[in-house]
């Protein structure tokens, strides 16, 4: 394995920071510490320590990741403060504006909040990214190696569009998956086997993807390429598609969430 990171500090090693960080591994970890007090083993490649008076002395990342907790924002960022000098600061914190991570670190802090997604577990991540003021070309170009590291990256100069973004691509991997367990739910009430309904309803959301992700046809055409005219999957759409049906829901569950993310920023 090359060395062909910088050193790195992250902050909260949970389910984001853990596959923020196995992508990292793969381009080439030279010195990375992790910051987390109830992580049990240190991540492979990576130096534990249980919190930041524990980093040995004398590190100096080139960049500080901060995936903890929105809720935890207001109590750790200061203690990171000292780092603000030399590196730049990633956060993925859902709703935490660069503004108020600033004043956190200190104005000068050179911040980039962003908003990736879990399935950078397996490198097919989307990242939207926003550099605040003070952050130079070197350190947006780092922070663009660290969030695009597993999959996609989009920059936009626009920081409230992340608070949309948060809810549509942060979220929207949750709402797949509750898809999948719909489908599964509606397989066993027509009859199907409970092990094969699981199956089936795994395999169809993963193979769809899998065919979006493969396909230059936009999703309405792949989805028109199912519907017989006449056919089941007519049917089952004219349920779904009703305007006071999926429509309605899919555009009041991306509003709630981006009220949710503007919340979260106080
Ligand atoms: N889970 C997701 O799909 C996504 C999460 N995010 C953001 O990532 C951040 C983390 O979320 P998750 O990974 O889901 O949560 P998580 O609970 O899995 O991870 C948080 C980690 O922070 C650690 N931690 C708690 N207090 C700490 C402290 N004072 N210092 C250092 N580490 C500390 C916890 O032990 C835990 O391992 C949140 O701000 C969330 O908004 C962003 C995009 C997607
Ligand atoms: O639910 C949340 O608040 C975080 C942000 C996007 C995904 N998980």
């Amino acid at each position: 394995m090359t060395d062909t990171l910088p050193p790195l500090l992250l902050v909260g090693c949970g389910k984001m920071g853990g596959a923020m960080l196995a992508g990292w591994r793969e381009r080439g970890l030279s010195q990375a510490v992790v910051v987390d007090p109830f992580l049990a083993e240190a991540p492979q490649g990576a130096t534990l320590v249980k919190d930041a008076a524990a980093i040995p002395a004398g590190f100096a990342p080139a960049a500080v990741v901060l995936a903890i907790k929105p809720q935890e924002a207001a109590a750790t960022l200061p203690l990171y403060a000292r780092f603000a000098g030399g590196a730049v600061f990633a956060s993925v914190m859902a709703g935490k504006t660069i503004a108020g991570m600033r004043g956190l670190l200190g104005g000068g802090a050179a911040v980039v909040r962003a908003m990736p997604n879990t399935p950078a577990a397996v490198g097919r991540g989307f990242t939207v990214a926003c550099a605040g003021p003070g952050v130079s070309a070197a350190q947006r170009t780092l922070a663009d190696t660290l969030l695009g590291a597993s999959g996609e990256i989009a920059w936009v100069e626009e920081e409230g569009l992340l608070d949309p973004v948060t809810a549509v691509s942060g979220g929207g991997p949750a709402y797949v998956f509750l898809l999948a367990e719909l489908l599964e739910q509606a397989a066993i009430e027509q009859g199907i086997p409970a092990e094969l309904a699981r199956r089936m309803a795994r395999a169809t959301v993963a193979g769809s993807g899998a065919l979006l992700a493969a396909s230059t046809e936009e999703a309405a055409q792949l989805r028109k390429n199912v519907t017989s005219p006449k056919g089941t999957t007519e049917r089952a759409l004219a349920v779904m598609m009703d305007p006071a049906a999926w429509p309605d829901t899919i555009s009041r569950a991306i509003a709630a969430a981006t009220a949710r993310s503007r919340e979260l920023a106080g």
